[in-house]
């Protein structure tokens, strides 16, 4: 259905999908904010960026809820036990949750774009820098406070450690709900390479939409079935008591101005 029409054109009928929300007309400084379009031909190969050292500890998953606006997997972070380090980042972020974006069908869904290609789907794994806050909700809103790990997901073969996920959704289908999650390792939703990203400084792409981002955009996209995907779709937005039940997708932000902003790329 999408086949023959450019990325970008397909980018133009989305303007016509229902937007996950209504966007706020300004916000607060607005000139940082997330997703973009990475070109690749204008990043910048920074040699000092170094390879990303993250750590989990599949026991400190808690639960997995439906928040209205996707579905989210969350782990403790009271202590230091999942963590990410290395790369462009300073400090040691722990892990408090992850979560996805995704489209009404495999043409798009991702938030972030690679030269205006659009993947059907992206996880995004939330880290806040436990160095210098002592509550994720404080380091929300502060610059530098987040670290988040974006990973494109594209059709293929079946993802044997997403299944433990994709079986436990049709528990949260509604708004609000929420159902214990334990002892999944997030490592398994990691591409084999962790060496080659794209890094820049922007925000939450859905509210509060702080400028307190340091996104870390993984190169090496991973495999999912379309099974899997459309597992994803039956989701959804409305809360059980709502007569009304949306279907929860194209639950991803339009895209944002660069503002002259520089891409860095951890390869050549
Ligand atoms: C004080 C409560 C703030 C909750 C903000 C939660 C949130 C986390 C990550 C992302 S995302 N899509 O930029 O990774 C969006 C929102
Ligand atoms: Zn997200």
């Amino acid at each position: 259905r999408m086949c023959g029409m450019s990325a970008c054109s397909s980018r133009f009928v989305l303007s016509q999908v229902h937007p996950m929300w209504q966007e706020p007309l300004a916000i607060p400084g607005g000139n940082r904010q997330s997703p973009i379009d990475i070109a690749v031909r204008n990043s910048i190969f920074d040699p000092h960026l170094r390879p990303l050292v993250a750590k989990y500890d599949p026991r400190t998953c808690q639960q997995i809820w439906n928040n209205g606006y996707s579905f989210l997997v969350e782990y403790d972070d009271t202590m230091d036990k999942s963590t990410l380090s290395g790369g462009p980042l300073e400090d040691r972020y722990r892990l408090c949750q992850f979560h996805f974006h995704w489209g009404e069908n495999n043409a798009w869904g991702s938030e972030h774009t690679v030269d205006h290609r659009l993947y059907p789907a992206e996880l995004h794994l939330v880290h806040w820098n436990a160095d210098r806050y002592s509550l994720f909700e404080e380091a929300v809103m502060e610059e530098n406070g987040l670290a988040v790990i974006g990973v494109f997901l594209k059709v293929g073969k079946r993802h044997e450690g997403l299944q433990k996920l994709v079986d436990a959704l049709p528990a949260v289908r509604h708004r609000d709900s929420m159902v214990e999650f334990t002892k999944f390792d997030p490592s398994c939703l990691l591409p084999s390479n962790m060496e080659e990203y794209w890094t820049y400084a922007g925000s939450l792409t859905t509210p509060p939409l702080t400028e307190a981002v340091c996104w870390i955009i993984l190169k090496q996209p991973i495999e999912v079935s379309h099974d899997q995907l459309a597992v994803f779709r039956s989701l959804l937005f409305t809360s059980a008591e709502e007569e009304v039940q949306k279907s929860m997708v194209n639950n991803f932000r339009s895209q944002q101005p660069l503002k002259g902003r520089t891409v860095r790329s951890s390869f050549s």
